[in-house]
């Protein structure tokens, strides 16, 4: 008998701008092609939502505020309600849904879960993420160092967390960005569980050395880094994207990892 695939829903969050993660993310998918079948939403760009059907969500990365009031934001954030709704009155099917950095910002705003604000100044490179208590025992990260390693590009942070809300949902603390000496600065919430079936992370679980590597030996990107960056942050990130215990590692156990056990949970019967 023919098996059944799993449905997977990519939703596009870049606004049309030119992008790696999602080229990373299908690629992840596409690793498990004989178990699933994908389809990539352009949400932001072209107002495309899946419908509640698809198994796995995973949606990306994007450009600007998570704030910004799109008319994309009620559909995207009412879909994310339903399939919550769906989780909470089903026993035993599920639906899994993955956040990363921009949709995390955006999901964690909706949910209230900390103050959502723009940095003093961009997060770029390949950057050390600190696991929390809970995230040294969570699935999500189970497999990676502490601190383990990951591209952070971003200006915005989710920050001063609002531990009772935390609570109320049932969502709990990952990881947390580096300590910074400055003792005025707080640290910014790296990634979330949100159920046991929603998970988040402001970083990019995605990015791969080699996208990473083309893009930003290209003249114009390099440049870019190096008039705002500097030049000595722009050779350590390109030294770390090399090492296999860094970006490499995160790439390969993170998603991989999530798809891997939302299919056991949805079919146990059918994955070994
Ligand atoms: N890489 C991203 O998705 C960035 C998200 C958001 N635009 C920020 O600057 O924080």
């Amino acid at each position: 008998m023919l098996k059944e695939k799993f449905k997977v829903a990519i939703l596009d969050m870049n606004n049309d701008q030119p992008n790696q993660g999602l080229r990373c993310i299908a690629d992840i998918v596409r690793g498990f092609e004989d178990e699933v079948d994908y389809t990539i939403f352009n949400v932001r760009g072209a107002l495309e939502l899946p419908d509640t059907s698809y198994d796995i969500y995973i949606s990306s990365g994007g450009p600007d505020s998570p704030l910004e009031d799109g008319p994309w934001r009620i559909p995207y954030l009412n879909l994310v309600q339903e399939l919550w709704d769906f989780n909470k009155n089903s026993e035993h099917q599920k639906k899994f849904m993955f956040f990363i950095c921009y949709s995390f910002q955006v999901v964690c705003d909706y949910f209230k879960l900390g103050e959502m604000k723009p940095r003093g100044s961009t997060s770029f490179g390949v950057l050390p993420i600190h696991k929390t208590k809970r995230g040294l025992k969570d699935p999500l990260l189970k497999g990676l160092d502490d601190p383990f390693y990951a591209v952070d590009s971003r200006d915005w942070q989710l920050v001063q967390p609002r531990l009772k809300t935390f609570k109320e949902h049932g969502a709990s603390i990952l990881s947390l960005e580096k300590l910074r000496s400055h003792v005025d600065y707080e640290r910014a919430i790296m990634a979330v569980r949100f159920s046991p079936e929603f998970v988040g992370t402001q970083f990019h679980p995605e990015a791969d050395p080699i996208g990473m590597k083309a893009h930003f030996l290209a003249d114009a990107n390099k440049h870019r880094v190096i008039a705002n960056f500097g030049e000595e942050k722009y050779d350590d990130m390109m030294d770390k994207m090399d090492d296999p215990d860094k970006i490499m590692k995160t790439h390969r156990i993170i998603l991989p990892q999530f798809i891997r056990s939302a299919m056991k949970q949805l079919a146990p019967e059918l994955i070994s």
